[in-house]
């Protein structure tokens, strides 16, 4: 039977065909080479770890299929420079339309107000998307396992880098992250959500966390909302975190950032 994550799949096939009729990669490629170089992504965040700080990407995420609505009426640019103002290392930008509300134009809007990198956040499963964030100015873009075997993250992979971006890779299981493992991103989330069940365990990240070496900056996604959390991944030596639903629930998601990792 098919679940959420075949359906967003299907959707995304949908709108590559119907991208590549409105606008060609030649063409966003062409967009691409008027822009000013990709901000260092992974820079960003290894530097925020070397200063003993925790590295936040803070997503800007109005919907999501497991939640509904998180934030209406919602303003990305606002939602950005709150971030900010409040200590993001990073953003991360919902740019998927059908199901998270989001839409492609947030990500410069978002990364513009911020002065931040930002990954785009979608389903990427063609060298075409990866030419179009580039050309929407994506610093990085988000490359999901269970949605791709490993030639198609190598060639993902290697045409965003051809692009300046980097890539941000993401796993659920121990076999997610030996295929992980063989990229050549160093930066690597841990998905604490199961996207096909919606299940959410923290325990996810700590399982796989000895399977990272030193080389890589472990990220942990998705589920994280007290300060508990925090601590807790940070005792264990995981200090990169990914955060949506529980800034975008409080009235100013920079304050609840600043209060989540003070
Ligand atoms: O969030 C969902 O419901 C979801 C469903 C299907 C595929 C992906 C999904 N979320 C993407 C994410 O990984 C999260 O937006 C991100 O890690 C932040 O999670 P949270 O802090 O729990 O909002």
């Amino acid at each position: 039977m098919s679940d959420i994550l075949d359906k967003i799949l299907a959707t995304k096939r949908e709108e590559i065909a119907l991208g590549k009729q409105i606008l060609t990669e030649v063409q966003w490629l062409t967009k691409a080479a008027r822009l000013e170089p990709a901000r260092g992504f992974i820079k960003a965040m290894r530097a925020a770890v070397a200063a003993g700080k925790p590295a936040v990407i803070a997503e800007v995420k109005r919907a999501s299929p497991s939640k509904g609505i998180l934030r209406e009426p919602f303003d990305p640019e606002a939602i950005a420079k709150s971030y900010a103002e409040h200590g993001a290392t990073c953003l991360s930008v919902l740019t998927d339309i059908q199901y998270f509300k989001g839409a492609p134009q947030y990500l410069d809007m978002a990364r513009q107000a911020s002065g931040l990198p930002a990954i785009r956040k979608d389903f990427i499963i063609d060298t075409y998307q990866v030419v179009q964030a580039r050309g929407l100015g994506a610093d990085a873009i988000l490359l999901i396992v269970s949605a791709l075997d490993l030639p198609q993250l190598l060639e993902l992979e290697s045409c965003a880098h051809e692009l300046g971006m980097d890539v941000l890779v993401e796993v659920h299981d121990d076999a997610e992250m030996d295929i992980a493992l063989q990229m050549k991103t160093p930066l690597v989330g841990v998905n604490n959500r199961n996207l096909r069940t919606f299940e959410v365990s923290l325990d996810t990240t700590l399982a796989l966390r000895h399977k990272v070496g030193e080389q890589h900056l472990l990220v942990t996604e998705s589920g994280i909302t007290t300060v508990d959390d925090v601590q807790r991944m940070r005792s264990h030596g995981v200090h990169a975190f990914l955060v949506g639903e529980a800034f975008m629930r409080a009235s100013s998601p920079g304050e609840a950032l600043a209060e989540l990792f003070a």
